[in-house]
């Protein structure tokens, strides 16, 4: 919703490729979605750069985007950077004093940084409404989440701390909302009763792309899985909340993240993998081992899978695939839920052979309900059919929307800080049997489908499974 007063955001961080690459355009489509809105954006970082050439970056990522409008202009006008050292209570100071109201103060840091700038802040008198916004990885594991998480707290209260999740701004992911709370049809299906098993995959066909410095310590599972899509497949599984407001939503989501479990408690079932040199689309790439940066000795993942469950009385039985790689041949991103069999199908059948399923793609935004109808020509020949729906694309890209939620201080698209934990919490089994090496680390060719010894997901192996 548009404000007229101006908020500010303040980018700790600003002259980095989070905030030049996701951060300024979500904000430029935000401001040329809403003309009334008004937002100062002050940059901070260590580079040395004077107004005229942050000012040139600003409008090069509000280019990007083809924003234009009056609120564009306004923050193009009215945006400044401050050379600070954000570990510094001066300097944070300064730029807190910079701001013409209460900040909500941006971490486009590193997460040994963010933690620094954090302790400077909670020796310091913040205004009073000050919220902030900070990316992933948040902590290590489970008690370095909960350490942090008292931290911030000392600084401002929950609903103030946006953890930032940009999948949850994903209107693929807002619409999981609607078409489970706002049908009669689809929800009492979305149990152990109908469903057989449900994937959410996340294939990237990127490679590394000069993130070493982050994602070899991270890995696939710690990137995608137990951030990203621990978090869609809460949205996916939750009770419906009473109302969408942030607690009530977050108290579901925390419900659902508290009930998963690893499949049969066996961290063994997990699947790890590392992409060798290949090509994809025509782009040769090198061997993740080869790019630049990267410790062959730390032996991370590019491709995860793990199976979960949620163990409550609607979903205990269900085995839920999460996967997620880079370097894979096909760009695949969606969550699929497999049904169960008709509890009895008349003989005279004989062709049937997929069960239905509904497909709900995570980019573009479409959703398929695939079902078995009787074809043409021989009326007992079983064929396959699709209903097709097309989400309308939200208006907003998902960091429009983190930053549409910040700058309102509504926290309903961040995570709290218990379902951080949670998420940490839920691996952390895997992540110890990996140190371990009691699961092999496979390899996979650049452009493949994954490691040919894996079965083909959920859908292809037998029901439940133990793999
Ligand atoms: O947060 C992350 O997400 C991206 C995938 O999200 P997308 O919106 O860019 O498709 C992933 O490539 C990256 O490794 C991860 O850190």
């Amino acid at each position: 919703m548009a404000t007229s007063k101006t908020s500010s955001l303040l980018i700790l961080g600003a002259s980095g490729d989070l905030a030049a690459r996701l951060l300024m355009p979500g904000l430029a489509g935000l401001l040329a979605h809403e003309p009334d809105r008004r937002v100062q954006l002050i940059g901070a970082g260590v580079e040395d750069l004077t107004d005229a050439q942050w000012k040139a970056r600003v409008k090069e990522s509000f280019a990007s985007v083809k924003a234009k409008g009056p609120a564009v202009q306004a923050t193009l006008r009215s945006t400044k950077y401050i050379k600070a050292d954000v570990t510094a209570k001066d300097d944070l100071q300064k730029l807190v004093d910079a701001c013409t109201s209460d900040p909500a103060i941006y971490f486009a840091l590193p997460p040994a940084i963010t933690e620094l700038a954090c302790g400077q802040l909670q020796k310091m008198e913040l205004p009073p409404a000050t919220s902030l916004a900070l990316e992933k990885p948040f902590g290590t594991d489970e008690r370095s989440a909960k350490k942090l998480n008292t931290l911030l707290l000392k600084i401002v209260p929950e609903n103030r701390i946006h953890r930032v999740d940009h999948f949850l701004g994903r209107s693929t992911v807002l619409n999981l909302l609607g078409l489970r709370f706002a049908n009669r049809l689809i929800e009492p299906m979305l149990s152990n009763r109908d469903v057989e098993n449900i994937e959410i995959v996340y294939d990237e066909q990127l490679g590394l792309e000069n993130r070493a410095r982050y994602y070899d310590h991270a890995g696939a599972l710690v990137d995608m899985i137990q951030s990203h899509l621990l978090q869609v497949l809460a949205v996916l599984v939750m009770e419906a909340p009473a109302t969408l407001s942030a607690q009530d939503v977050r108290d579901q989501k925390q419900l659902a993240l508290r009930a998963m479990r690893i499949w049969d408690d066996d961290p063994a079932s997990s699947r790890r993998a590392r992409y060798t040199g290949g090509t994809i689309n025509g782009r040769k790439l090198p061997a993740y081992v080869k790019e630049d940066g990267v410790d062959p000795s730390l032996g991370t993942e590019t491709l995860a899978e793990v199976v979960v469950e949620v163990r409550n009385m609607r979903w205990a039985g269900v085995p839920i695939m999460l996967r997620s790689g880079k370097a894979l041949g096909d760009y695949r991103r969606e969550i699929v839920v497999t049904f169960k069999a008709p509890t009895h199908v008349p003989p005279e059948f004989h062709t049937l052979k997929e069960p239905d399923r509904l497909r709900i793609l995570i980019d573009p935004d479409e959703m398929f309900l695939e079902l078995n109808v009787n074809g043409p020509g021989d009326p007992l020949v079983i064929d396959r059919a699709a209903l097709e729906a097309v989400f309308n694309p939200g208006d907003l890209p998902a960091y429009g929307e983190v930053l549409q939620g910040i700058l309102d201080g509504d926290a309903a698209l961040s995570v709290r800080g218990d379902a951080a934990v949670e998420g940490w919490r839920i691996v952390a089994p895997v992540l110890a049997a990996w140190r371990k090496n009691e699961v092999p680390l496979d390899d996979y060719r650049a452009g493949s489908a994954g490691p040919a010894s894996w079965p083909k997901g959920l859908a292809e192996a037998a029901p439940a499974q133990k793999r």
